[in-house]
């Protein structure tokens, strides 16, 4: 992102934010309240167009992005309100985001075509390692509005993933989490940047400064600071932004 700004009337939540993300880093956005993390999460998702600026991608320029447009350039994300389809198992949740794998042309599938078999098995080992490696299989065949909260999360989680996403967008992961679910997300994204970058929109201090390789930290809609977790955790005008409480 270059020089983005955005403006709601009268009010300036972003002015000429710069942020780029590397493969298999985690970019760890954070600030005060209303400092404008949100609003730099729905620019990078296409729900915000910004009055000023520019997205890139791999080299190539994100013109008009919109958020369907997203898993084609290979780009995921999880929303604050997770967004599932309640009465929905928690498999067929998944396989929603697995889609981008399926070759079955429409037609093949209005006809119940060999190949379409074949997609929706292969799609279904996809959704279940994925549910697997997040813990959840055991669940798989129950719907959504049955489950608590945090294993919810752990639903939007794999449907994102099972996409296979280069670039996954997180809104306040830890959000409604305890302590040990947040080490273990924590840990989670740790493993997933092998295969994957991740930016990280995020309120609570310590799962940033756990797992972020680089850090923006916004306020008032400006970046006041970048950098590694060490650099920020001493950044003067970091602390003077948080004032009274602890950074990390
Ligand atoms: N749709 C909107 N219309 C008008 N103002 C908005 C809108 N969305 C956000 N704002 C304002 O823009 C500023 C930045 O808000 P934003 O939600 O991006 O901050 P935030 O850092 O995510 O805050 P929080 O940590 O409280 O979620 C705030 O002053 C907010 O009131």
């Amino acid at each position: 992102m270059s020089g983005v700004t955005v403006t709601f009337g009268g009010l300036v939540a972003l002015s000429d934010v710069s942020l780029a993300v590397g493969p298999n880093q985690v970019l760890g956005v954070i600030g005060p309240n209303g400092a404008g993390k949100t609003t730099l999460f729905n620019v990078a998702c296409g729900f915000v167009r910004p009055d000023e600026g520019r997205l890139r991608w791999r080299g190539t320029e994100l013109r008009a992005l919109r958020p369907h447009q997203l898993a084609g350039h290979g780009i995921a994300r999880t929303l604050q309100d997770l967004g599932l389809f309640d009465r929905m198992t928690v498999l067929e949740n998944v396989l929603v985001g697995a889609t981008r794998h399926a070759r079955t042309s429409f037609w093949s599938g209005l006809f119940a075509l060999p190949r379409h078999g074949r997609d929706e098995r292969a799609l279904t080992e996809r959704a279940m390692a994925m549910l697997d490696e997040l813990g959840i299989a055991d669940v798989a065949r129950r719907p959504v509005a049955s489950l608590p909260y945090p294993v919810r999360k752990r639903v939007a989680l794999a449907r994102a993933l099972a996409g296979d996403p280069d670039l996954l967008l997180l809104d306040e992961p830890a959000s409604g989490l305890s302590n040990d679910e947040m080490a273990e997300i924590g840990e989670l994204i740790g493993r997933l940047t092998a295969r994957m970058s991740v930016m990280l929109v995020e309120h609570h201090m310590d799962l940033v400064m756990s797992v972020c390789h680089d850090i923006v930290v916004l306020d008032f809609g400006k970046v006041i600071a970048r950098g590694g977790p060490d650099e920020i955790r001493e950044h003067p005008a970091v602390l003077d932004a948080y004032l009274g409480e602890d950074v990390g």
